[in-house]
């Protein structure tokens, strides 16, 4: 199963610009969760952060026991090992066909003769349906194949933890929706935890098991998706609607003034484009491709939501409550919508 990402209290700077402060999180073992942000609030640099690749000036970052902002150069090399990085374009080296792309972990930090790496690599290249593609270049293939490609690399020494930064940027809804398949049916198969960043409503919806959200240098909220999908919070509710109207500008946060010109344009009859519906709300989650086994994350992010369900808002509560089966509402004592300890 997959590691526990414990952050608390991390703070990164470049010079004078903080790019945030005092962010504290879990990332649960084996979980998906996803980071949801406007551009530039600092969602790759917080993914590069948990790798290692960035320093944080402040706070720790707990892997195994072993705080990434602390330890010796040789255990950083040994946590590092745990992680798979899916970077936005893929990172493939363009003059390597697939196969020597994706090998190429293997070759440089195992010492697996070349008769297992071929079989490792087909492996992964297999369960990303990448079969058949193993000697076409990067520059001869579509954007999704590429990012398939970066994922099957990311695999192959056996990740604990995944990072996906944007997976789904400059790809079709159809090519996303697969990708997201790709993501929950590996999840279930090989139990990692697993980060993504992302901009695309409908992944964060449907995907991860936890949502969190980065907004004016700060963590503005992480946890169970029941919890941001319901937020009445402005910025993820203007976020989550693709809305212009609320506190997030073009460039940066807007002012009180921009706002209420522009609450005043909407309330005087123009429109600004975005569709009426709110699309707030639990809605089903994606579910592994029928015959997998189903994903171990379910059945543990259940156990714990329920034993904090107490400390969640209202409409949190009520999505969580409204998604168990009849089993699951006897296994937690729930009753006539409200569970034991609850009332
Ligand atoms: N190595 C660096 N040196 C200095 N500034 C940096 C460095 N890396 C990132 N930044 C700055 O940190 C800020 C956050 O960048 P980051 O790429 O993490 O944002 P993001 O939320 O991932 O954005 P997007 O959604 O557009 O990809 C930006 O202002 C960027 O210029």
């Amino acid at each position: 199963m997959g590691v526990e990402v414990v952050v608390e209290g991390l703070t990164k700077s470049f010079g004078k610009q903080t790019i945030w402060r005092d962010l504290t999180l879990t990332l649960p073992a084996g979980e998906v969760s996803v980071m949801l942000g406007p551009s530039g609030t600092g969602k790759s640099v917080f993914l590069k952060s948990l790798v290692g690749l960035l320093k944080p000036e402040r706070g720790r970052i707990v892997i195994n026991g072993v705080d990434l902002l602390r330890c010796s150069e040789h255990k950083l090399y040994e946590i590092r090992k745990l992680f798979g990085v899916l970077f936005q374009d893929g990172a493939l080296f363009g003059s390597m066909n697939l196969f020597d792309n994706v090998a190429f972990p293997l070759r440089e930090h195992t010492r697996k003769t070349e008769a297992e790496v071929r079989r490792i690599v087909l492996e992964k290249m297999e369960m990303v349906g990448l079969v058949g593609a193993e000697k076409k270049l990067p520059g001869e293939i579509s954007g999704g194949m590429r990012k398939r490609a970066g994922l099957a690399r990311a695999l192959v020494l056996d990740p604990e933890i995944i990072l996906c930064d944007e997976p789904d940027s400059g790809l079709d809804p159809v090519r996303t929706a697969y990708l997201s398949q790709l993501l929950i049916d590996l999840n279930s198969q090989i139990d990692a935890t697993i980060l993504i960043v992302t901009h695309n409503i409908t992944v964060a919806r449907t995907v991860p098991d936890n949502l969190g959200m980065l907004f004016r240098r700060e963590l503005v909220m992480f946890g169970p998706r029941e919890v941001l999908l319901t937020s009445d919070e402005p910025v993820v509710e203007q976020f989550l609607n693709g809305r212009r109207l609320g506190p997030i500008g073009m460039s940066e946060e807007k002012d009180q003034a921009t706002m209420a010109a522009e609450l005043a344009h909407k309330q005087a009859g123009h429109s600004d484009g975005s569709p009426d519906e709110d699309v707030r709300g639990v809605v089903p989650q994606l579910e592994p491709t029928p015959g997998l086994p189903p994903r171990g994350a379910v059945r543990r992010r259940k156990d714990r939501v329920m034993r904090i369900l107490h400390t969640l808002p209202p409409q949190a509560r009520e999505g969580i409550i409204a998604s168990l089966t009849p089993e699951e509402r006897q296994r937690y004592g729930v009753s006539a919508g409200q569970p034991e300890g609850v009332r």
